[in-house]
Formats: C-alpha cells, structure tokens, sequence
C-alpha cells in the first residue's frame, strides 16, 4: 500500500515534486503569516515556516496522516528575500542577485499530533550580470511575481543561471532525496 500523506501547500510545483516520489497525498493550502520574527536569521525562518505549515495543518483537523510542509526563501547577504511585493521590489531584488552567488534555502517538515521533523536544505545559485532591460523584460513574463527571490529557475529565471552547487529541485520548492528520507525517517520513529 503506498504511504499516505497530506501536502500542506498551494504550490504547484510541490505538487508535482512530490508526485516524482510516488507517494499518495491529498494537497490542502495553508495561509501562515510569514513575515520573519525580531531577530531572526533566514535559516531559523525558513525551518520555522516549514514547521508551522505542517503543524497547522495537524491544528486543522489534518491528523491521520503525516502532513509535509515547507518554505523557500532566498538569501542573499545574509538576508532573507520572499516574494516581490511589486515592481521595485522585483528590481531590487535582481539588481542584488546579478553577478553575484546567493543562496536557496528550502525546508521541509513533517508533522503529526505527536511529533514534528523538519530539515534545511541550502543551494548555492550564481546568476550572470543582468542589465536593467533583461530585468524589465523578465518581469513582463509574470513569472517573477509569486517566487520567492523574484525567479523560477524551471522557468525563464534558469538563463540567469551560471552555476549551482546543491539540489535544483531544491531551488524548484522540494529537495527530492531529503524528502524522500525524511518520509522514511519519520516513519520509522527515528527522532
Ligand atoms: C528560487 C525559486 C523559487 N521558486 C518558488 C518555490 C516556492 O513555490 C516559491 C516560494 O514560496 P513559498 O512561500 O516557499 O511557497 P508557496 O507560497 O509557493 O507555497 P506554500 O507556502 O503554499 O507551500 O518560489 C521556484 O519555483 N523556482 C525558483 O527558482
């Protein structure tokens, strides 16, 4: 009998990932506020974003199954990026990422009413320099508008590319490998 768990997330491409592993999972969006705590580093975020995702979902009367849940910020500088509020924020962003090497990290927790697993997982992403016009250009696209960093690198962002050093499905939303390990982890009781 395949596993059964609960996909806490609106993502499609979550969807799509964990659909790659072969598990059974019924998909259910979660609204968190995700606006970082005083103090907070984009690792402690990341991790805490995933867990809250997951254990809301348990709060919500999800608890026969595992629920996954998980979060995505780039970083760059030490500072966390989300999504791009709007237009200036867009172009900030890329003017920050271009030339430079920053940081995916994406994490993944699970969660049942007994317990909570989570996992960080960090890529490193270096973009080629890009001049104010490729970046007026992407953002017409649309494809910015709901990643966090401002780009999808399975999208029109993966030109920018020049190297990454990690897990591209990582980048995408879900670590495939560590996923599928923590699943089994949890599972098995192993804390
Ligand atoms: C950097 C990068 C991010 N992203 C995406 C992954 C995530 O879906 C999104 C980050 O936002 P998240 O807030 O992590 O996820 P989400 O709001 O899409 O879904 P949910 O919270 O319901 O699970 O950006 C890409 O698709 N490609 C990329 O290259």
């Amino acid at each position: 009998m395949p596993t059964n768990l609960y996909l806490a997330s609106a993502s499609p491409r979550r969807s799509e990932l964990l659909s790659q592993l072969g598990y059974a999972f019924e998909q259910f969006s979660i609204d968190a506020d995700e606006s970082p705590l005083a103090g907070e580093t984009a690792i402690q975020l990341v991790e805490r974003l995933a867990r809250l995702k997951a254990q809301s979902g348990v709060a919500k009367g999800y608890t026969d199954r595992p629920v996954l849940g998980s979060d995505t910020v780039v970083v760059i500088d030490g500072e966390a990026l989300g999504k791009p509020r709007d237009k200036a924020d867009f172009i900030s962003m890329m003017r920050r990422l271009s030339g430079n090497t920053h940081q995916v990290m994406t994490a993944i927790a699970l969660a049942d009413p007994n317990k909570v697993l989570s996992q960080v997982v960090t890529t490193d992403v270096t973009f080629k320099e890009l001049d104010d016009t490729e970046i007026e250009a992407y953002w017409q696209t649309k494809e910015p508008q709901d990643k966090a960093g401002g780009y999808g690198i399975q999208g029109l962002g993966g030109r920018f590319v020049t190297e990454i050093q990690g897990s591209y499905f990582a980048v995408v939303g879900l670590p495939l490998y560590e996923t599928d390990e923590l699943i089994q982890r949890f599972l098995n009781n192993y804390e």
